[in-house]
């Protein structure tokens, strides 16, 4: 069997006088080495990409955490200076993405603002600076350390028992990095929650009766996947689910001849 594909998100960046379409690599790295899967990736073009041409080639999407955030009209927010920056060009591209992956029953993996994404195109809030609710952990990585420190393992988060990220980790607590300033604030309908964090808030989520891998964490697995076990399953379940729904497109093509 073939290699499946998958499209990943992107971030418009204009540098040297142009715009970049760029996500770091990481998200590449634990694509291929732990899911065992083959990224591509996805433009962050908007509504001139045919997504169900998308839907129809590539056998998963893998949405990437930013440090942009969703612009807040999108749910209903104001947008300011305190909730920027922006990338519109990628809200333009990932929240169609969303709805019709999971419409469409392709796998999707959602990492961090690819959490917050995920809810927005389901009907959700967001909340911003979550840090100074009263409370509130600091769930952003220290400001100006390298990545490793940034990314470091740091927090404990209960898993929902008897969902799917249960059956995933085998266990009710799992250790994890944050990264972010934003968060779930209503969370979408549609949206089963997986794991919280000891201050509430929301750290993991599923897409109830989604026909195929509907999955959004507040964390990165990306970043240490190639030697944390907790962070690897989530990559390698990511990656059968892919694999499967490639290998049932395949009989059905073969089926369909
Ligand atoms: N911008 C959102 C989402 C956070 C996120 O995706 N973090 C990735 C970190 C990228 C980096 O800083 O290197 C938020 O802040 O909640």
């Amino acid at each position: 069997m073939r290699t499946p594909l998958i499209a990943v998100s992107t971030d418009a960046k204009d540098f040297e006088n142009y715009t970049w379409h760029a996500t770091p690599q990481p998200y590449l790295d634990a694509a291929v080495s732990t899911a065992g899967l083959l990224p591509v990736l996805l433009p962050s073009l908007g509504d001139r990409l045919d997504l169900d041409s998308l839907l129809e080639t590539i056998d998963g999407v893998l949405v990437t955490g930013s440090r942009s955030n969703v612009y807040p009209e999108l749910y209903g927010g104001e947008a300011s200076e305190e909730n920027g920056p922006y990338d519109h060009a990628r809200d333009a591209t990932t929240l169609p993405l969303i709805r019709k992956a999971i419409e469409k029953g392709v796998p999707l993996l959602a990492i961090c603002r690819g959490i917050q994404e995920l809810n927005v195109a389901l009907g959700g809030t967001l909340a911003t600076e979550i840090h100074e609710r009263e409370g509130a952990f600091d769930h952003r990585g220290p400001q100006d350390a390298g990545h490793d420190t940034r990314f470091a393992i740091r927090q404990t988060v209960k898993v929902a028992p008897g969902g799917c990220l249960a059956r995933i980790f085998d266990t009710s607590e799992v250790r994890v990095n944050s990264v972010h300033r934003q968060g779930v604030d209503r969370p979408a309908p549609r949206l089963q929650v997986e794991a919280v964090a000891d201050d509430g808030t929301v750290e993991a989520v599923s897409v109830k009766e989604a026909p195929g891998f509907a999955v959004g964490v507040q964390w990165h697995p990306e970043y240490w996947a190639h030697r944390d076990d907790s962070s690897a399953r989530i990559f390698r379940a990511f990656g059968e689910a892919v694999r499967l729904h490639a290998a049932a497109r395949e009989r059905a093509g073969i089926a369909a001849e």
